[in-house]
């Protein structure tokens, strides 16, 4: 399905609602989606009969007690169940294959060490779908007891085929790097492309198919403890960021498909689980609700920065929040490095020096990262834990030391990441022993020069 926008932007590159799929928009929304008409009954969740023979049931991504204002749940119908399954069974991902999801997080590779890798490359040799090509970087906390959140990187060559996967265990923020994705869910079709984020919340089924690309690969964030907001605005005003409306949620979709094999694997504390099914699990004919997965598109972030002087905190750029209950304290901040214009007078504009208590993860979509010259590349990624001193490269510090402020267009072509917490960040075994770690990550800055002189001022 297609939709036109007569709506031209010249700063929005891609097209502004242009989009493979009609969606239902408004971050955090209650909506109501029906594919037939009449599906969703009137006025009631549970009927003693529903509409068209269908299945009400709900799913709860927030305690049943929570708060009204958190509370998150959706109902759906649809034409069986979704415990309609065969047993569980484990899942192992590709047999003698590097990848893996891991749940278990602890000091063995903690490291004050600033990191960074080079970009893993989709493998040629084995055939992958998004499951099997799922591999955990880092982490932090624990599945099971809801507190932390996962990095993982995903890197597929094929479509998921006859399979659905879930995670019991947290939220996906999926950021693609690389390659379109048609990304199937019980609320219905996403298409997610790089500079688009989406997120899929816990237990919600997807099956992610590649769309006019042979491979596609990007990076993961598995939030454990509570959901994504808007960051407040506060002095900011009503407006700007990330606009509630830019949200896009899916429209009710349903395939109606028995007698065939299929299989949903369900990620719970950390391991994989299969269960077979005879029919799609994807057979959700209305749904009604506020827990549904969105997609961003990242383009849209009204990018708002300091017009005189100094270099603004990194949360000017936060996209999307998961708070701790220690006030503005984040379990998890997605924030961008988006293209922007840069105006401070008499200031070192890229990224400062710094050491911070906050864990900063970083990732690049496109294009070059401000305060890196050289080896932080496109699918790349690095990990600057808590108090480890970070900060503009040598060739970048001499350069914007010594650069005439005229007005310019900072990081076009470009879009960097951070995936930024309070918890310290552990890196897994595969990112520090099979990943592409840049063991010369340190020349970075070990080269800047001793510019003291009690002669000058
Ligand atoms: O370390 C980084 O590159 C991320 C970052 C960017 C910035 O502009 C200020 C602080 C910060 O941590
Ligand atoms: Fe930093």
């Amino acid at each position: 399905m297609s939709h036109q926008t007569t709506n031209k932007c010249s700063f929005f590159d891609i097209e502004t609602y242009g989009d493979d799929f009609k969606y239902l928009q408004g971050f955090g929304s209650t909506f109501s989606s029906e594919s037939l008409e009449g599906a969703l009954p009137v006025g009631q969740n549970c009927p003693q009969k529903c509409p068209y023979g269908l299945y009400a049931e709900q799913i709860s991504g927030t305690a049943f007690t929570a708060p009204r204002v958190r509370n998150q749940r959706t109902w759906f119908y649809r034409i069986r169940p979704s415990v309609v399954h065969y047993p569980f069974h484990p899942h192992r991902q590709k047999e003698n294959s590097v990848r893996k999801v891991v749940s278990e997080f602890g000091s063995e590779y903690a490291t004050p060490q600033q990191l960074r890798w080079l970009p893993t490359q989709v493998p040629k040799e084995e055939e992958i779908d998004f499951v099997d090509g799922l591999t955990t970087m880092a982490g932090a906390g624990n599945a099971a007891h809801k507190s932390g959140f996962a990095i993982h990187m995903y890197h597929a060559n094929k479509s998921m085929n006859k399979r659905a996967f879930c995670s019991a265990d947290g939220d996906f923020l999926i950021v693609p790097q690389s390659g379109k994705l048609h990304i199937q869910t019980e609320c219905g079709w996403l298409s997610v492309r790089p500079k688009e984020i989406c997120v899929v919340p816990r237990g919600i089924r997807f099956s992610v198919q590649l769309k006019e690309c042979d491979s596609a690969s990007g990076y993961i964030a598995e939030l454990f403890e509570g959901h994504f907001t808007l960051p407040d605005l506060g002095p900011i005003g009503a407006n700007g960021l990330a606009n509630p409306r830019d949200f896009c949620y899916p429209t009710a979709c349903y395939e109606d498909v028995d007698d065939i094999e299929y299989e949903v694997i369900q990620k719970y504390q950390g391991k994989l689980f299969c269960a077979n099914t005879d029919h799609s699990v994807f057979d959700v004919v209305a749904w009604h609700g506020n827990y549904a997965p969105y997609k961003y598109n990242l383009t849209l972030f009204n990018t708002i920065n300091s017009v005189s002087f100094d270099h603004i905190d990194p949360c000017i750029f936060t996209v999307i929040t998961a708070q701790s209950n220690d006030p503005g304290v984040a379990v998890l901040d997605f924030v961008i490095f988006p293209p922007r214009h840069s105006v401070q007078e008499n200031t070192f504009r890229p990224p400062y020096f710094h050491r911070n208590t906050m864990n900063e993860f970083m990732g690049l979509i496109e294009g070059k990262y401000e305060a890196k010259q050289t080896g932080f590349l496109p699918g790349g990624a690095s990990l600057h834990n808590c108090m480890s001193p970070h900060g503009p490269d040598r060739d970048t510090f001499e350069k914007a030391s010594n650069a005439e402020l005229v007005a310019e267009k900072v990081a076009g072509g470009s879009l960097a990441f951070m995936f930024e917490s309070t918890y310290m960040i552990n890196p897994t075994e595969w990112a520090m022993t099979q990943a592409p770690l840049d063991k010369e990550y340190h020349q970075a800055w070990v080269p800047l020069e001793k510019h003291f002189s009690k002669d000058r001022k």
